[in-house]
Parts: C-alpha cells; sequence; structure tokens
C-alpha cells in the first residue's frame, strides 16, 4: 500500500532509529517492532515483540488478498484506517452469549466472530485477554485455522498466560512478553504490515 507520510512521522522515525538499533530484525519484524516503539516513543518495546516472520509474511498476504480482519474491541479497530474491520464485541448477539454461556462480551464477540470466519482470517487482540484464550480454544477444538494472531493482550490478569499459551501453541503469531500491550499496540502491528511495501521497508 502506497500512502502519504507526514513529514512529522518521517522526523519521528529518524529519532527513534538513532535512540534503539533496529537491524537485527528481519523486514516484516523490523516494520512491526518499529511501528510498536513509534506508537510508544519507547525503545524499551524492541525486546518485548515476539513475531515470527513466516507468519507475519503469511498474514500480511492474507490482508492484501482481501482476508477479514477482527479485532476483540472497538479501540484496536479505531488505530487501524487502511482498511475494513470488524469487530468481535459488534456481532449480533455478543451480550446473550455472554450471558447464557458466562462469558466475558469479548470471549462471545471471538465465538461468534470464529463461527463466521473461521478459516484464513488475521485477529488482532489488543485488550481482553479471554478474547485470546477463546480464540486459542478454537483452534485446539480444530474450529479456527488463523492466518495471522496478533495476540497483545495488556493487564495484569490473564495476559501473560495467554500470550505464552499463544507461543507454545504453534499458531502464526505476534506477542508480547509481559503484561504490556494494549489496543494501540495491536493496530500498530497490523499497520505495519498494511503499510509495509518490499523491498525498501516501510519508508
Ligand atoms: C478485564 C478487562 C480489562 N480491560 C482492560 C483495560 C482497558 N479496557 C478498556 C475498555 C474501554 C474496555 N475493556 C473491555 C474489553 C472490558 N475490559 C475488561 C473486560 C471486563 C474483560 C476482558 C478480559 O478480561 O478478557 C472487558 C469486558 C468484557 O465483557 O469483555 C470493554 C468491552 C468494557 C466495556 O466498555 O464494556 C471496553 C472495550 C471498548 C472497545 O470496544 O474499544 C480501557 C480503555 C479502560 C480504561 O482504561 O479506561 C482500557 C484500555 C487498555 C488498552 O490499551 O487496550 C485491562 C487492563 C486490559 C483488563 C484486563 C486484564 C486485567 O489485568 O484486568
Amino acid at each position: 500500500m502506497r500512502r502519504t507520510v507526514h513529514p512529522i512521522e518521517t522526523e519521528s522515525y529518524r529519532i527513534m532509529r538513532s535512540r534503539a538499533d533496529f537491524d537485527r530484525f528481519e523486514p516484516l519484524t523490523r516494520a512491526v517492532v518499529e511501528r510498536v516503539v513509534h506508537t510508544t516513543a519507547d525503545p524499551s518495546w524492541t525486546g518485548e515483540v515476539v513475531a515470527d516472520e513466516a507468519a507475519l509474511r503469511q498474514g500480511r498476504d492474507a490482508l492484501l488478498a482481501g482476508a477479514p480482519l477482527i479485532t476483540d474491541v472497538r479501540m484496536a479497530a479505531s488505530g487501524i484506517t487502511a482498511r475494513e474491520v470488524r469487530v468481535g464485541l459488534d456481532f449480533p448477539g455478543v451480550a446473550d452469549a455472554a450471558a447464557s454461556e458466562e462469558l466475558t462480551r469479548s470471549a462471545a464477540g471471538m465465538r461468534l466472530a470464529a463461527a463466521e470466519h473461521p478459516r484464513g482470517a488475521v485477529w488482532a487482540i489488543g485488550n481482553a485477554p479471554t478474547a485470546l484464550t477463546e480464540l486459542l480454544r478454537l483452534a485446539e477444538n480444530g474450529e479456527l485455522e488463523p492466518a495471522l494472531i496478533v495476540g497483545v493482550p495488556v493487564g495484569f490478569v490473564g495476559a501473560v498466560d495467554s500470550k505464552a499459551a499463544l507461543r507454545r501453541s504453534g499458531l502464526p503469531a505476534v506477542s508480547t512478553l509481559t503484561e504490556r500491550g494494549g489496543a494501540a499496540i495491536a493496530a500498530a502491528a497490523i499497520n505495519a504490515l498494511l503499510y509495509w511495501a518490499e523491498p525498501g521497508g516501510n519508508r
């Protein structure tokens, strides 16, 4: 995708690259890590993001081919402006499913979304650990085959465990190592894949 980059963003990347070394990362991983550091203005994220280059390429190919892109919460979707996004919380019947099955609404949204998009979608989980855990349960049951899961829920309850389970699952994934994550991080990772243009990287 070709986009117009604001001069402030160009200057931000210049400063960021003078503060941290991104050369060790493979191209798409670098694009994701850089976008996250740019979003947070915090170079310590270079040691936080765990990504697999082949998984990122598969996710990017899927996005460019028009695969569904589904986030857990609206905040993550709001940060992705370059293409259509569906939000788990907005699937019809979420509140009822959450109440009747004793799930969070975030997890119920994933269950309903996966029933509609069982194969080939890209999933971006920025907020709710229970949403990521539900995706893993569905994949384990053979009910979900994602092209990529950007699994970066944030918080002190369940976030670390759900992300560790994502890494153990062998599913194509991006995650973070600690409690850190959030809707802005999920959006940044997806935007990095959407903006990236071969062969020179995303800028
Ligand atoms: C336990 C939950 C957590 N939420 C966190 C942080 C933030 N959440 C915001 C908002 C506005 C929303 N969070 C919900 C997803 C809501 N948050 C939860 C749940 C209770 C359970 C999720 C889980 O444990 O997996 C969840 C409700 C649910 O039934 O799923 C939200 C849907 C609540 C609502 O408005 O009804 C809502 C999402 C709105 C949207 O669509 O965008 C915050 C903005 C709150 C704030 O700080 O004011 C914030 C955003 C953080 C971010 O960057 O993404 C935690 C800390 C992640 C926490 C989970 C872990 C923990 O340690 O508690």
